[in-house]
């Protein structure tokens, strides 16, 4: 069967990006990607639009229906579309995006615990190519269904990639009249499509399904499912601190709210029977392997969950604390810790805890007194259930751990500095936007304050810019405008008189004509602020380059404010500083000057490198060191391939100068450089005496560095006369 095509963008697309069951229609061909805004139900040859967005207030398009065939019917929405896109802004409307890739995609059902089953929605390829996909291990959307003994609660619905087989998997996995409840730890426009399928597939048993979520994910839910004839079908229970639901059969269901900026209805749940933590985002991780537990444990899994948590949970590092303390969880093993206790009261509380847990597992009251100090308000967890990435059950002492020194890191930066990341989004693109310039200020160690200025409040934002010591503001643009909180948070930023001092940025993503952009960059030079990096302008959804320069944009941003702190600080110091012993003698460790050079689709990058060092006869192996802030250090991810080139003596002074020139965000830094193209997708220098082909196999956190350990696929000498450069350093505090 052909693709479906989009009515209204004229773009094809697998059937899952597609809006394919509604009720009473015959079929519906409207594109439900972000960058089609129109959707269009085609009932029986007639024409109904759905959409336009009414978010931040903007009116919805109506066509009226017309009793035509269907090929006319989709050329009058067409037409229409046209005619409204040139009423809303007068330059030209875009041309069609290109469709999306097609990513393999199934959905698996497997036991995790008693009367507890998964249902994981897997995705071999990388199913996105927001940022946090940069480690490109696919990805999973988990949902879970708890069997009580009298009534079943399924734990959130899938994204959109999903939706059919996700409803298909759990009509043959369960049997559907037993839900009795939907848990929404989260929800978001690209989760309509499964919730619509999942309300629409259930038996009618005259009570409508109770579906627990936040305030804010209530609030979506309600707007989503306002014109589908659902209202019946379900009731919205708005979770408050410390609810619970019993399912019967000792499963009593906890909830926490754990909100986030970039995800305000974020709620955990809690399984007092099986011990288990349905986390959400919190320990989740882009990563897609045959295991759906954690085997292998942190040397498989470490990685992943460790970006995944820079990426999305690093810039709201004061949130994720919190989060963490309200879920105050240990695993079930876990040893507590004692703080003041010493010699014979260790012993005694080991012993405390040790009972407590094995009533736990019974399942039997456990007296308070019988408890060691605060152990009575842990959740004690024998497994973590996360929204993607595998179930957390060998892992789960380290990963809480590991989580806890995350956040304490994060939250130190920021007492040093921070950057505040003010923004909005109506459909996600500015929001990519913001993460990657996130990312790219967080890798440069100073912490990120995340706004979302469509839940913040005007105190919220004034007390930010007091405390930060830079900013940048996102904005999408819609109806020819930014939308309103944006308008509101700028005009608080225009009068803040602090904030003229500081450096800052501006990004957004638009359609056709990009105002909001313009006039944000325009106002803000107007007041004489001082732009630390070119404006960002995004058609629609940003590819991999555009994230590239976000996150190198991010980075310069965060230097400009160390340097500017430096410079406060020297002002008082001495001006000479004499190298210490301990730098003069590391400065005496020598390395081979050599050029990485990295690519990722239309994302390209190269550095200087001396710290690289042979490491292993078979496989032939390197190291090589990468600082944490280096422009390339996002395009040499575990798994990633690059070209490493090594510098004859001959000609290694011109090309490290054509490679120590500043560069832009972004900006090709080989442009001046003969090359040609690695089988592996790198480049070759010219001027090489001798190349290697490398995939990286591990990266090491050392101090200011990562350490990379990478495999030597391919090579060759080019020129067996001229000798390696060496690099030759007076102190080891620099290169
Ligand atoms: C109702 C509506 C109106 C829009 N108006 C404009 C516009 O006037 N000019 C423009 O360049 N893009 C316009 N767009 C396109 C958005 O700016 C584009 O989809 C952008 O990627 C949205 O960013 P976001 O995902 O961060 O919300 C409009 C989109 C919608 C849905």
């Amino acid at each position: 069967m052909a693709a479906p095509v989009c009515v209204s963008c004229g773009a094809s697309a697998p059937s899952s990006t597609f809006i394919t069951s509604v009720r009473n229609s015959t079929s519906l061909s409207s594109h439900s990607a972000s960058f089609c805004r129109f959707k269009f139900a085609i009932r029986n040859g007639a024409v109904f639009t759905q959409t336009g967005d009414t978010q931040f207030g903007i009116p919805a398009l109506r066509i009226n229906a017309v009793n035509v065939g269907e090929d006319e019917a989709k050329s009058s929405v067409r037409q229409a579309v046209a005619v409204d896109q040139n009423k809303v802004s007068t330059s030209s409307p875009p041309p069609p995006p290109s469709a999306p890739v097609k990513q393999e995609t199934d959905v698996r059902v497997v036991q995790i615990a008693k009367d507890t089953i998964t249902l994981r929605g897997r995705s071999i390829d990388r199913l996105k190519y927001e940022v946090e996909y940069g480690l490109k291990r696919g990805s999973t959307n988990n949902s879970y269904i708890i069997q009580g003994a009298t009534a079943s609660a399924l734990i959130d619905v899938m994204d959109q990639a999903f939706a059919d087989a996700f409803v298909k998997t759990l009509t043959s996995a369960v049997n559907l009249e037993a839900i009795k409840y939907l848990v929404l730890g989260h929800f978001s426009p690209k989760r309509v499509e499964s919730l619509k399928a999942f309300l629409k597939a259930l038996p009618n048993q005259g009570a409508p399904i109770e579906i627990f979520c936040s305030n804010p994910a209530a609030q979506l839910v309600t707007k989503f499912l306002a014109d589908d004839g659902l209202e019946n079908i379900y009731k919205i229970r708005n979770v408050r601190a410390g609810d619970v639901v019993d399912l019967g059969g000792g499963h009593e269901l906890k909830f926490i709210l754990t909100p986030t900026p970039r995800w305000p209805d974020g709620m955990c749940t809690y399984d007092s029977s099986t011990q288990l933590l349905f986390s959400q985002k919190l320990f989740s991780a882009h990563v897609c392997q045959s295991d759906d537990f954690d085997v292998g444990g942190w040397d498989a899994y470490g990685e992943d969950w460790r970006f995944y948590f820079e990426c999305m949970l690093a810039p709201s590092a004061k949130q994720a604390r919190i989060a963490l303390e309200r879920l105050n969880i240990v695993a079930q093993y876990a040893k507590p810790s004692y703080r003041d206790k010493k010699g014979v009261d260790v012993v005694k509380e080991d012993m405390k805890y040790i009972f407590s847990t094995v009533l736990r597992s019974l399942n039997l009251p456990v007296s308070k007194s019988l408890l060691s100090d605060g152990v009575v308000e842990k959740l004690v967890t024998t497994a973590i259930c996360p929204i993607h990435g595998p179930v957390v059950r060998s892992t789960v002492t380290e990963l809480i751990r590991e989580y806890g020194v995350w956040t304490f890191e994060k939250l130190k930066q920021a007492e040093e500095a921070t950057v505040a990341v003010i923004y909005a989004s109506a459909y996600g693109n500015t929001t990519a936007l913001a993460q990657a310039i996130s990312r790219g200020i967080s890798k440069a160690g100073v912490g990120v304050d995340t706004l979302n200025v469509e839940i913040c409040s005007t105190e919220e934002l004034k007390a930010s810019l007091q405390r930060c010591s830079g900013f940048v503001i996102g904005s999408p643009t819609l109806g020819g405008h930014m939308p309103t909180p944006i308008q509101n948070a700028l005009g608080v930023i225009l009068v803040d008189e602090k904030a003229k001092s500081l450096p800052c940025g501006v990004f957004g993503s638009f359609g056709w004509s990009g105002e909001a952009v313009d006039l944000i960059e325009q106002r803000l030079k107007d007041c004489d602020f001082k732009l630390a990096f070119p404006t960002i302008r995004c058609k629609f959804k940003p590819t991999e380059a555009t994230l590239q320069v976000c996150e190198e944009s991010g980075t310069d941003l965060a230097q400009a404010v160390k340097r500017l702190k430096a410079k406060r600080g020297s002002e008082s110091a001495p001006k000479f500083v004499v190298a210490s012993n301990v730098e003069q003698a590391v400065g005496r460790v020598v390395g081979s000057l050599c050029v990485l050079t990295a690519r990722s689709g239309d994302a390209e990058s190269a550095m200087l490198a001396s710290w690289v060092s042979q490491a292993s006869f078979v496989p032939p192996g390197i190291t090589v060191a990468v600082a944490k802030d280096r422009a390339v250090e996002g395009l040499v991810l575990v798994g990633a391939k690059f070209v490493l080139n090594v510098l004859g003596q001959n000609k290694s002074t011109a090309v490290a100068k054509e490679l120590l020139k500043p560069f832009k965000p972004g900006e090709k830094r080989l442009e001046g450089l003969e090359t040609r193209e690695a089988s592996n997708g790198g480049l070759i220098l010219k001027d090489a005496i001798s190349w290697m082909e490398c995939t990286v196999k591990s990266r090491l956190e050392t101090g200011d560095h990562w350490l990379l350990y990478a495999t030597v696929d391919a090579g060759d000498l080019v020129d067996e006369k001229t000798l390696t450069a060496i690099h030759h350093r007076k102190t080891g505090a620099r290169y």
